[in-house]
């Protein structure tokens, strides 16, 4: 069961290619401490927050595959652009990339990798499922000079996203990050990431976000938007409604049904005669 939604594109509330990276210290005290105390425990397990200042944002990164890994994989999806074989676009907002179930990769590569990740998403981001994340929509993103040079501000139809960097060789192309969609500041302040090959990147769906132009060579990124039926299915992330339900294959957006109560046996009054 599915919804129509996909990105929710936004118009940047200040333009990130001219707002210089922030150091986005929240001003609360007990944020702070709080965000130290999860930053240490995700240290424990090979987790270091994304910016080097502490900020209110919940960016993590971490290791994710070898650097060997990642080429193999771009080469394999280069293989499959090249091919005649159909292929759909990998999402509402970018034009270069492939949807990873059009090559049969969910069952045997995206399940465990998202089933790896959930005690990480358990610790980091309990108020999201982290720790029931059931589905997901993967794809790899490409730029380049004379394709998509950059993606504008959106956030995405995930409860949590992954952002691994594949490579190839590329320079600028930072990603920017802002408010969470659904906390917005009346002045938002935007951070920029660098992404590191063959890290990941963990941020909530919802926090708006985008990729700075690049300015030479290819970006090829793997983005799994990793969803929470048990949070999703009482209120829709994009449209923040009750969800309507309509038919789709597959994962769908990640919703699901209510399972149908078993038919209890109803009370009979008997008589006597
Ligand atoms: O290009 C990137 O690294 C970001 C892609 C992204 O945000 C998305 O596809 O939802
Ligand atoms: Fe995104």
């Amino acid at each position: 069961m599915g919804d129509q939604h996909e990105k929710q594109q936004i118009q940047p509330r200040a333009d990130p290619g001219n707002v210089p990276a922030q150091s986005g210290a929240c001003g609360s005290c007990a944020l702070n401490a709080t965000s130290t105390a999860l930053d240490r425990q995700a240290g424990a397990l090979g987790i270091s927050p994304a910016n080097p200042v502490p900020t209110d944002k919940r960016i993590y990164r971490l290791p994710v595959f070898t650097e060997q890994f990642c080429q193999a994989l771009v080469d394999e999806l280069e293989n499959f652009e090249q091919s005649d074989m159909p292929k759909g676009r990998p999402n509402t907002m970018n034009n270069y990339g492939v949807l990873l179930n059009e090559l049969g990769m969910d069952e045997p590569f995206l399940t465990p990798l998202r089933e790896r990740l959930l005690p990480i998403t358990a610790l980091l981001y309990p108020e999201l499922g982290g720790a029931c994340l059931d589905s997901h929509k993967a794809f790899v993103v490409k730029y380049s000079l004379h394709e998509d040079l950059d993606l504008s501000s959106h956030y995405d139809n995930a409860e949590v996203t992954l952002n691994v960097s594949l490579g190839k060789e590329f320079t600028e192309g930072n990603l920017y990050f802002g408010d969470f969609n659904q906390d917005p500041s009346p002045v938002p302040k935007y951070i920029e990431v660098e992404h590191v090959v063959s890290r990941g990147l963990l941020h909530r769906g919802g926090q708006i976000h985008g990729a700075l132009p690049i300015g030479s060579g290819e970006r090829w990124n793997l983005i799994v938007w990793m969803r929470s039926s048990a949070v999703r299915n009482q209120l829709c992330p994009m449209c923040h409604r009750k969800p309507q339900l309509v038919e789709a294959e597959g994962f769908g957006d990640g919703f699901t049904e209510p399972q149908v109560q078993e038919e209890l046996p109803q009370p009979v009054s008997a008589t006597l005669g």
